[in-house]
């Protein structure tokens, strides 16, 4: 990780779309004034002190919540992008983030789109 290639100095005169130079990069402040009202209308907050979004997902029961989890769990496998979540009983909580920038990207904003869905069916 190269924690000058993640500043928000940085973010200023590049686009993230994904990578560049082989580089996850967070989300511009451009590509974050149009996703972030989104994410906030699927009920996705941002956290405090720390460049990650977070959501709560309550289920009918167990069973429900830990399908839920399977789903997510063989697509961050295929994307090796991986959530921080909690679960008890009928409740997942989830944080998403990209390590290897150390804040949020494009990856995050895909993972959370692919959670929102796989929490309907
Ligand atoms: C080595 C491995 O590819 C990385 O650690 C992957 C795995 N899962 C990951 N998950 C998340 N959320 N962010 C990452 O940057 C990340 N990187």
């Amino acid at each position: 990780m190269n924690p000058a290639a993640c500043t928000r100095q940085y973010q200023l005169y590049t686009h993230s779309t994904d990578t560049m130079a082989g580089k996850i990069q967070t989300l511009t402040m451009e590509e974050r004034e149009h996703l972030l009202p989104m994410m906030r209308n699927a009920q996705w907050v941002e956290e405090v002190g720390r460049d990650a979004i977070y959501k709560e997902f309550l289920f009918k029961d167990f069973n429900q919540a830990f399908g839920f989890m399977s789903r997510v769990a063989l697509q961050a496998e295929k994307m090796d992008h991986h959530p921080e979540w909690f679960n008890v009983y009928n409740k997942v909580q989830i944080t998403l983030n990209t390590h290897e920038c150390g804040g949020l990207s494009q990856r995050d904003i895909t993972l959370a789109t692919f959670i929102d869905q796989a929490s309907v069916l």
